[in-house]
C-alpha cells in the first residue's frame, strides 16, 4: 500500500516512561516506548485495555510528563504546549468529552477562542459559523442546547471546537465510540474529508476495526508497554502476537479486512 505521509516527522516519543504513584506503589505503563508519527498521517493507536494509548495522547498533548525519556510535539517538548495554549497547535476530541451543557452549540465551538481573548465576539462567532459548517451541521442548529443534540450531533460540535483554532495535529481518543453503524461511517467519512481537505495529520485511539480501516494509513500496535509493530491495518494484523490475533483475527476483523463488494468503497 502506497504511505500517505512524508518524512516530516511531527511528533516524536523516544524512549518514553509513563510513570504513576510513587515510592514502592510506583508503576510504568509504558516502558522505552518510542513512536514517530509523519505530517500528513492518520495514525491509529490499538492496544488491550488499559495498555496506556489514553496516556500516550496525553503525553502527545503535554498534560502528563515523562518520567523518562521525551516527547517532542511540532518541534518542541510537548510540555511546553500546554503553557502557550495547546489549542492553537493541536485539537483534540476526548473520549468523553462532553460539551459545555449551558453553553449553546456556538458557543461551545468558539470556547478557546473566546478564552485567548485576543478576538471580538461576533469574530469568535463568524468563526465558530464556518466550524460549525465544515462539520456538516447547519446554521440552525446553532443555537441549540448541548442536551437536544443526538450523539453524532455532539461528535461534530465536539470536532468543531477541536479545530476552532485551525490547529495542524487533530488527536482523538475513542471518536466513533458510543455511535450507532450508521453515525460511526458519517462521522469516518467526514473524519477522512476533514484530514485531506485542511491537510490534517491525525492521531487517534480506537478500538473498533471498521473506523481503524476506514481511516488509518498506519497502526501501532501498544503491547508490553511499548510500541510492538507499526504498519499498515493488514501488515500488522500478521504480526504474531496474542493481542493482535484476538483483536484482527476474530470474526470482526475478518469482516473488517475482506474486501469491499463490487460498487462500495
Ligand atoms: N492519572 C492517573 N493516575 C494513576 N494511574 C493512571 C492515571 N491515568 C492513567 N492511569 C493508569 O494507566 C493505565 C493506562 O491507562 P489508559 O487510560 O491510558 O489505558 P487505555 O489503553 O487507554 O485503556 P482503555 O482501552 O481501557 O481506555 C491504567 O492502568 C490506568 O489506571
Amino acid at each position: 500500500m502506497e504511505r500517505t505521509h512524508n518524512t516530516e516527522p511531527v511528533v516524536v516519543v523516544d524512549k518514553l516512561w509513563s510513570i504513576f504513584g510513587e515510592g514502592d506503589k510506583a508503576f510504568a505503563v509504558h516502558q522505552d516506548l518510542d513512536l514517530t508519527v509523519y505530517r500528513g498521517e492518520m495514525l491509529s493507536i490499538v492496544g488491550g485495555s488499559g495498555t496506556g494509548k489514553t496516556v500516550l495522547l496525553r503525553q502527545i498533548l503535554g498534560l502528563l510528563h515523562p518520567g523518562k525519556g521525551t516527547v517532542t510535539t511540532l518541534g518542541r517538548p510537548a510540555a511546553e504546549l500546554c503553557q502557550e495554549g495547546a489549542a492553537a497547535r493541536v485539537g483534540m476530541l476526548f473520549q468523553h468529552g462532553a460539551l459545555y451543557s449551558a453553553f449553546n452549540v456556538l458557543e461551545n465551538i468558539g470556547f478557546a477562542l473566546r478564552e485567548q481573548g485576543t478576538l471580538p465576539d461576533a469574530m469568535v462567532d463568524e468563526a465558530a459559523m464556518i466550524k460549525l459548517q465544515m462539520v456538516g451541521l447547519k446554521p440552525e442548529h446553532a443555537m441549540r442546547m448541548p442536551a437536544d443534540l443526538s450523539g453524532g450531533m455532539v461528535k461534530r460540535v465536539a470536532l468543531a471546537r477541536a479545530l476552532i483554532m485551525d490547529p495542524p495535529l487533530l488527536l482523538l481518543d475513542e471518536p466513533t465510540a458510543g455511535l450507532d453503524p450508521t453515525s460511526s461511517d458519517e462521522f469516518c467519512a467526514l473524519l477522512r474529508d476533514l484530514h485531506a481537505e485542511l491537510g490534517l495529520t491525525v492521531i487517534m485511539v480506537t478500538h473498533d476495526l471498521d473506523t481503524l480501516f476506514a481511516l488509518s494509513s498506519r497502526v501501532a500496535v501498544l503491547a508490553e508497554k511499548r510500541v510492538l509493530v507499526t504498519g499498515t491495518p493488514r501488515e500488522v494484523a500478521q504480526f504474531q502476537h496474542p493481542f493482535i490475533e484476538t483483536f484482527f483475527q476474530g470474526e470482526r476483523g475478518r469482516r473488517a479486512m475482506a474486501p469491499a463488494p463490487v460498487g462500495e468503497h
